[in-house]
């Protein structure tokens, strides 16, 4: 039974189902809402339906709303097919055994403990990406263990652990310093007192040490992730084990009124969600899961007309699809740049301009960005814009999307990348070595003009993203490959050993 899973997400962007040349899954709804989704390890499964060439299959599958890849989850049911007792039995069974090693109670009892210590009995596990107790030294004995935990390291486990980028799940890209440190003075500086961290741990633990070191600052977090490992760092009321995919909270109950309690304090004044999902996502998961949480802090409020101030951080490409699902969201110039990402990092090593940009409901006008950085007021626009982004006055906005000048088109009564022409056969600007054929000569994907099957913005960017990254060390390897037969050999052996360590970690997280 071959379930269409690793196709998700091929249809999702910019709102690409139903063109000719089109192929993926997307999220259907059930025929009976009221009925429940069957569980995976992962909470409530989701309802997709394979689309070929625009046209929607008629029988519709269950699969694993947080992992897109079947290796991380194989969950998969026919919606019209019934489950014998067995079966049924041995999934829950499954689902039992996939539970994470320790409740959150015991998470957080272990950390108390961990804390009492003198720092010479503060160990870490790196193999097993776990606090020791000194209980547990004996069965850690021949692993890499980090010794002298310090305050500051717990006060960082974004630094300590290291990033889960497996991309169909996790896709752990942790801000840059020069990102994350924007984000926090630019919560603070809109008189945020609480921001709730929906799959960004780094920025997490930035307020709280900023709000630690500055009592003028005192912003409080909350962190929902669906990595288990910052349980262990992290009392009750500052993280929440959580899937953003599904609205799912581990922890059943308790947590979920943790993060009321959080949303509605102050009658829900003063909070903020800021929220950096996998990019290869489906957004409309994640906005049905948004609107969840917003619903949860509207209860708390008496004015019906106030909605909850939202930063969502994801690529350019997704505009319109984001904006589908919340119009009042803007598209600010700000470029997030990542660690560990190749391509979305700034500087030597990566590209120059990474494609993340901030999705907001606050008035861009209320947000400054950095001059120094590349960035300038447009007084007609009311925003700041990057520089190079130019006012046109034809459609009165500074309407680059990628932060290049963009040129305007007369014909198409639109800004257009500066490397695109004016094609009067297609009777639209495109890029110069196009064919003018027909949508049998579009992309590959998505059927449309303008781009090739390599730059579709229908194409989840972690996948681009992988493409470039495999390209680079493709041409990295080529050139130690080179450096090899002057005589240097290469570490087969640590990379073995990383991915057999990633494999123990994730079974030890996720399995
Ligand atoms: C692109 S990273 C964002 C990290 C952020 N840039 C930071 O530095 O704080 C995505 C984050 O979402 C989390 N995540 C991935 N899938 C998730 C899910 N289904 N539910 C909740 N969190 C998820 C990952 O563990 C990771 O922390
Ligand atoms: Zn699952
Ligand atoms: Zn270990
Ligand atoms: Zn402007
Ligand atoms: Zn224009
Ligand atoms: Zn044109
Ligand atoms: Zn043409």
């Amino acid at each position: 039974m071959a379930a269409p899973r690793d196709q998700l997400g091929v249809l999702e962007a910019q709102g690409s189902s139903g063109r000719q040349g089109s192929w993926g899954v997307k999220v259907a709804f059930p025929s009976d809402p009221a009925a429940p989704a069957p569980l995976c390890p992962h909470g409530p499964t989701l309802l997709f339906v394979k689309v070929i060439q625009g046209k929607e299959e008629t029988r519709r599958f269950y699969a694993c709303s947080a992992c897109r890849d079947r290796k991380e989850c194989n969950f998969f049911q026919w919606e019209d097919e019934k489950l014998s007792e067995a079966r049924l039995a041995a999934r829950e069974a499954h689902n039992r055994r996939c539970l994470p090693p320790l409740s959150r109670v015991q998470c957080v009892d272990r950390y108390l403990k961990f804390i009492e210590l003198p720092l010479t009995q503060r160990k870490f596990c790196q193999r097993c990406q776990q606090l020791l107790l000194p209980g547990d030294w004996e069965k850690h004995r021949e692993h890499e263990v980090l010794g002298d935990i310090s305050v500051s390291q717990l006060k960082r486990p974004s630094q300590l652990l290291y990033p889960l980028e497996n991309k169909k799940t996790n896709a752990q890209y942790l801000f840059a310093d020069r990102s994350c440190q924007f984000l926090v003075d630019l919560l603070s500086t809109l008189g945020f007192r609480r921001v709730l961290c929906v799959g960004t741990p780094r920025l997490h633990e930035l307020i709280r040490l900023t709000a630690s070191g500055d009592k003028k600052s005192n912003i409080k977090s909350l962190l929902l992730d669906i990595d288990f490992r910052y349980s262990q760092f992290y009392l009750e009321d500052s993280f929440c084990h959580y899937n953003m995919f599904n609205h799912h909270f581990f922890d059943g109950k308790a947590a979920l009124e943790v993060c009321r309690a959080f949303l509605q304090e102050d009658k829900g004044e003063g909070v903020i969600m800021v929220t950096d999902p996998p990019f290869g996502g489906l957004v409309e998961p994640l906005a049905v899961t948004f609107k969840k949480l917003i619903a949860m802090w509207k209860e708390g409020q008496s004015q019906d007309d106030k909605e909850l101030p939202i930063f969502w951080i994801f690529p350019y490409f997704f505009e319109s699809r984001i904006c589908q699902f919340f119009p009042s969201f803007a598209m600010l110039d700000y470029q997030v740049d990542y660690d560990n990402h190749a391509l979305y990092k700034h500087g030597k090593t990566g590209r120059k301009q990474s494609p993340v940009r901030i999705f907001t409901n606050i008035p861009p006008s209320k947000i400054i960005l950095p001059t120094e950085e590349g960035y300038r007021f447009c007084p007609l626009c009311q925003r700041y814009v990057s520089t190079e982004n130019q006012h046109c006055e034809h459609c009165n906005s500074c309407s680059s999307k990628d932060g290049r000048k963009w040129n305007h088109c007369f014909l198409c009564k639109k800004c257009v990348k500066p490397s695109w022409i004016h094609c009067s056969t297609c009777n639209h600007c495109t890029v110069p070595d196009h064919s003018c054929e027909g949508p049998k000569d579009g992309c590959f994907i998505c059927g449309e003009l303008g781009h090739k099957r390599s730059n579709c913005p229908n194409i989840p960017a972690s996948r681009r993203a992988n493409k470039a990254v495999r390209k680079q060390k493709q041409r990295k390897s080529n050139k130690m490959k080179m450096e090899t037969t002057k005589g240097q050999s290469m570490n087969h052996t640590s990379v073995t050993t990383r991915k057999k360590r990633r494999e123990r970690t994730h079974q030890y997280l996720c399995s």
